[in-house]
């Protein structure tokens, strides 16, 4: 894998020598087939040999006893050629309790060792220069992923998807540094300077609008995250049947009583492919009591954060209830209890047709939400932002670029905003450390990954 020598290649010195070998489970916890116990570090090779007879082959797996307590698959991946980029190795042993407590025992009775922190292989792996940030992130989110376009994203993000987009613009704003610094170089000459200037600026100027288009698409977030759906509408309107009909289980009470939900309500659901989280809210009307009341008030701040709004209203009832409204959230009126009734007219609002209690059109209702959820993921070519500290990183970047070239400002000035660019890019794929940045990030990760 190719790598930028300078900052990656002076920790690998460091991580090499003074590193502390770390031992972990690695697979999940509780009792399993096969349990997988994770070494990394310079006493690897010296665990083996207390523990096996002799050393496997590297990258080949090797039946084993291991220390008198099991035998089991021991795989050996001399550095720098493994996960972490040091020496590692790997015990796949039966996965009960008492055998996994007891090989990660024997393996920390060699000096050097200790059980490895949250994330720590995974920091490795970074520090070693094997992946940056970003790639590190998408295994992370490769790890927790539950439906197909989760896993595809993160997949497409562990594999380098976000790094050589960044790494491309990193290179263009290189690019107006140098002709900046140059120009300041020149300052005496005052045209040779103007013109450096100026060049800078178009490099940047090309670099803005896809810089905005990116922070403009939501779509990777949304599918990391889950795509949020708040069904709200006037009370008894089958809010909560239609959830338990997307559930297809009883998850929230039903009942002819008006004002029967009170807390919200969710459930997580996986749309061909797409993850959405649906959450039922108490009906809302004027009057009530204090829990009532407050029911409402959740459900619509609920409502007004979601990603969309389906507005429930009754087929039968006698006058017809349009959304209030939510903020910029789209809403999708959905006319529930179609086997009573046709609907109230609601005039101009278009909108789905169903009946939670026969299943009339709901198949219709689930194919909208996946659309609705599917709206600009997997589109050609596009690595989207996943992250809310991606975002960030990229504000930052993207305000100081337009200071850049807005402002009238001296040559110091404007080169110095270059210069905070291309640090949020840094710290954005860790090329810049911050160890701030890098233990939020890590401790996200579960001990062995
Ligand atoms: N016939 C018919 N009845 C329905 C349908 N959906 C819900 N109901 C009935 O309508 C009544 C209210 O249903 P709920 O699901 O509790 O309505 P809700 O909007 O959650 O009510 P609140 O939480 O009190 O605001 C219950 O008696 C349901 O059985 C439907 O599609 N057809
Ligand atoms: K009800
Ligand atoms: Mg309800």
């Amino acid at each position: 894998m190719k790598h930028s020598p300078t900052h990656h290649e002076s920790r690998r010195a460091e991580a090499s020598q003074s590193g502390e070998t770390i031992v972990a489970l690695a697979s999940g916890a509780g009792v399993a087939a096969v349990a997988v116990v994770r070494i990394s570090g310079p006493q690897t090779r010296a665990v083996l040999e207390h523990l096996i007879e002799s050393l496997p082959v590297p990258r080949e797996a090797a039946l084993r006893r291991i220390g008198g307590i099991d035998r089991g698959l021991v795989l050996w991946f001399p550095g720098p050629a493994s996960f972490t980029g040091e020496d590692m190795a790997e015990l796949q042993v039966h996965g009960g309790r008492a055998v996994v407590k007891a090989v990660v025992e024997a393996a920390l009775v060699t000096a050097g060792t200790r059980l490895a922190e949250r994330g720590e292989f995974a920091r490795r792996l970074f520090e070693n220069g094997k992946l940056d940030l970003t790639e590190v992130e998408g295994l992370a989110d490769l790890v927790s992923a539950e439906t197909e376009a989760q896993r595809r994203q993160a997949l497409a993000q562990s594999e380098g998807g976000l790094r050589h987009l960044y790494e491309g613009w990193r290179a263009e704003l290189l690019k107006a540094q140098s002709l900046m610094e140059a120009g300041l170089d020149f300052s005496d000459e005052a045209d040779v300077a103007d013109d450096a200037a100026r060049l800078a600026v178009d490099v940047v100027q090309a670099l803005l609008p896809r810089l905005e288009a990116h922070l403009a698409d939501h779509s990777g977030e949304r599918l990391r995250d889950g795509f949020r759906v708040v069904i709200a509408g006037p009370p008894n309107a089958g809010k909560s049947s239609v959830l338990n009909a997307l559930a297809k289980r009883d998850v929230a009470i039903v009942s002819e009583e008006a004002g029967t939900t009170r807390d919200v309500i969710e459930v997580h659901l996986d749309i061909g492919g797409m993850p959405i989280i649906v959450a039922d809210t108490a009906g809302l009307r004027e009057g009530g009591g204090a829990v009532e009341s407050e029911g409402i008030r959740r459900a619509v701040s609920r409502a007004e954060a979601a990603d969309l709004v389906l507005w429930i209203v009754d087929a039968d009832a006698s006058k017809p209830e349009a959304s209030p409204g939510f903020g910029e959230v789209p809403v999708v009126t959905v006319t529930n209890k179609s086997d009573l009734g046709s609907g109230p007219e609601l005039g101009d609002v278009s909108g789905l047709t169903i009946s939670a209690k026969t299943g009339e059109g709901l198949d219709g209702l689930i194919a909208e939400l996946g659309a609705r959820a599917g709206e600009g993921v997997d589109s050609a070519g596009a690595t989207p932002i996943t992250r809310t500290r991606h975002r960030a990183e990229l504000v930052s970047v993207r305000d100081a670029l337009k200071r850049f070239v807005n402002h009238d400002l001296d040559a110091e000035l404007r080169a110095e905003e270059l210069r905070i660019a291309a640090h949020h890019l840094g710290r954005l794929t860790g090329r810049i450390d911050v160890e701030e940045v890098l233990g939020a990030i890590f401790s996200e990760f579960c001990i062995g990954k």
